[in-house]
């Protein structure tokens, strides 16, 4: 489907190089400050289902709140996409795991907001016990209508949380300062955290319903909660009891609210939230927000200055983060990973990178090596738990000179998936013994059919120190020409010679020795000379195209047992 006219302008009106952000949603300018000038960022007014699909694929990054549905069918479309943040809380309108498919982080504010959902709760709750919109109404049509508005007081009465998480702990805390009864119902809260807020836990929904004047629910809408409360749960409940949502619509089945209130088995609802939003003609949603009995607000929960501000600040800090190769702080489809952790490791996640990457092209090319890996760690990364994000750059590399995408899809997210899909097995061990080690840490990649690449850090530089049985020490960079030989004068001259001839500049070349025996599992700094008789590894940094033709000739070379072109 073609995009609107009004879209196309405003698509055309950036074209730099700078990455870009989509925010199809209000977001507070608090933290759009934060994102600086460095980016493209394309506000548009509103964004049909279809405008977005053909906006997506050139943004990278997508910032939302409740009203933008992140599909599985907009994913698939967003080839650059880094990240969705969602302004808020409940990330229910994005396909979570259609993201970490697409190795797309989804970040989230996850208490920006609870403050402002948690009293949005109240003031629903003194709505419906105090009939105050009914009165506004009232008195702006001319009337004074005191009789037939009498309320109820909440004081004294018991109030029903389902979902004790961070807003249902803070409605918990408010209610008891109203004077209320509070019980509450979560499979995952403890009776010692319910008590810290004068709260019982009832494990029974069954046994909470008859109990309450006032229902709650603070739950995400998941699988488990889709229709928590329908017709048998309200049918157990007072007919006097009043319910609240400002969770999700869909959390209490709405055709069955809608009949109770008419039914008159239940009192009286306070919704802030509904299945559709708007609520589509027709529907029950429709016809509970015209009702009588119900007080009903646009999805306001998280509608304050204070919570906007907080919320696009959290969210646009985390953007921020991963658009310029940092870590989110609360994602939902990465692992948790400390910043100073993260420090530690990031020089050590391109050393990884390139050594998977150097492994395929250069041993699979020679139909060695396997699928199953060791990654051993030795020194100061030794004593990183954490270490996630080399797993990840592992298969990255691994998988880059074999994918379509040159390992651009492979991340943090989605690491394991395609480790998975491709039967890649790595097995991480720290070893802390290592006496005679030279730099603060090795990485040490090991194949399950004995193929060994080891590497270091040192400063902002990374090394590969080892390649099999050869010893070495040069920088993985750009193309390199890797030459398995007998170690016999002229060799250099000849190759140099070759190269030459097709126009190609050799910019380093590093000569690997058979480490020798003595050395072996050493790996210290100390320099081996190759003897004469032994076979090396001629590793040559190049500059210029390297053909099929040129590696055939090259193999022709006397003395020369493999040649491999490795682009790192
Ligand atoms: N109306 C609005 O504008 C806003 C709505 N929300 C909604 O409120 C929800 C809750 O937010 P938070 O308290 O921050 O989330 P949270 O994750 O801190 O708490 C959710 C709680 O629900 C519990 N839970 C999950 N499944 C359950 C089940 N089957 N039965 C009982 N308890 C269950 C969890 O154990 C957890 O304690 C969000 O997911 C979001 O959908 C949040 C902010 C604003
Ligand atoms: O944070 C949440 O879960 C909310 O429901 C708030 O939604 P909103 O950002 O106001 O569209």
């Amino acid at each position: 489907m073609a995009p609107s006219a009004n879209l196309n302008q405003e698509s055309h009106a950036f074209m730099s190089n700078r990455p870009k952000i989509l925010i199809p949603e209000k977001i507070s300018a608090d933290g759009l400050a934060l994102l600086g000038d460095g980016f493209d960022i394309h506000q548009p007014k509103s964004l049909s289902a279809a405008d977005l699909i053909q906006l997506i694929p050139a943004y990278d990054a997508l910032i939302i709140r409740s009203e933008t549905k992140v599909t599985a069918t907009v994913l698939a479309a967003a080839t650059k996409l880094k990240v969705v943040a969602r302004a808020g809380v409940g990330v229910d309108n994005i396909d979570v795991e259609a993201a970490t498919t697409h190795g797309v982080i989804v970040v989230n504010s996850p208490s920006g907001n609870i403050v402002a959902a948690a009293e949005h709760t109240i003031a629903l709750l003194m709505a419906v016990a105090r009939n105050v919109p009914a009165g506004d109404r009232s008195l702006r049509a001319g009337g004074w209508e005191r009789s037939k508005l009498v309320g109820t007081e909440v004081g004294g009465k018991t109030l029903g949380i389902i979902g004790l998480g961070k807003v249902g702990m803070k409605v918990a805390r408010m209610c008891v300062g109203l004077g209320m009864k509070v019980v509450a119902m979560d499979p995952y809260s403890s009776p010692e955290i319910a008590a810290s807020v004068d709260v019982k836990l009832i494990k029974d929904l069954e046994v909470l319903l008859p109990l309450v004047d006032f229902l709650t629910i603070h739950t995400p809408l998941i699988a488990s909660t889709l229709d928590m409360i329908s017709t048998e749960e309200l049918s157990k409940m007072k007919k006097t009891a009043k319910v609240l949502n400002v969770a999700r619509g869909g959390v209490y089945n709405e055709q069955a609210l809608l009949d109770a209130l008419e039914a008159g088995t239940i009192a009286g609802a306070g919704l802030d939230v509904f299945t559709s939003e708007p609520p589509t003609e027709g529907s029950a949603a429709e016809a509970l927000c015209q009702h009588s009995k119900v007080v009903a607000t646009p999805h306001l929960g998280a509608s304050t200055v204070e919570a906007q501000e907080n919320v696009s600040l959290d969210v646009c800090a985390q953007v921020l983060a991963i658009l310029t190769g940092g870590l989110p702080t609360s994602a939902f489809n990465a692992p948790l990973i400390l910043p100073e952790e993260y420090r530690k490791l990031q020089p050590y996640v391109k050393l990884v990178e390139k050594m998977g990457s150097f492994y395929t092209q250069h041993y699979s090319g020679k139909g060695v090596g396997g699928t199953k890996f060791e990654l051993v760690y030795e020194g100061e990364l030794a004593g990183i738990s954490n270490t996630r994000p080399l797993f990840a750059a592992l298969i990255k590399g691994l998988t880059s000179s074999i994918s379509d995408q040159g390992g651009r899809d492979v991340n943090i997210v989605n690491a394991n998936l395609i480790a998975k899909v491709k039967g890649i097995v790595v097995n991480e061990t720290h070893t802390s013994e290592s006496p005679d080690l030279a730099y603060a840490s090795l990485v040490t990649l090991r194949s399950e059919s004995g193929q060994i690449i080891s590497g270091y850090v040192s400063g902002k530089s990374i090394y590969i120190l080892r390649i099999g049985r050869f010893s070495t020490s040069f920088i993985p960079e750009g193309t390199l020409l890797v030459l398995h030989n007998y170690d016999e004068p002229g060799k250099i001259g000849g190759v140099g010679g070759i190269l030459g001839k097709s126009g190609v500049n050799i910019k380093f070349m590093s000569v690997a020795a058979l480490e020798r025996r003595e050395e072996r599992g050493k790996r210290g700094n100390e320099s081996l000379s190759p003897r004469r008789g032994d076979e090396a590894l001629m590793i040559l940094g190049v500059h210029g195209e390297i053909g099929r033709e040129l590696v055939e000739k090259l193999r022709e070379e006397q003395g020369i047992l493999a040649v491999s072109v490795v682009r790192v």
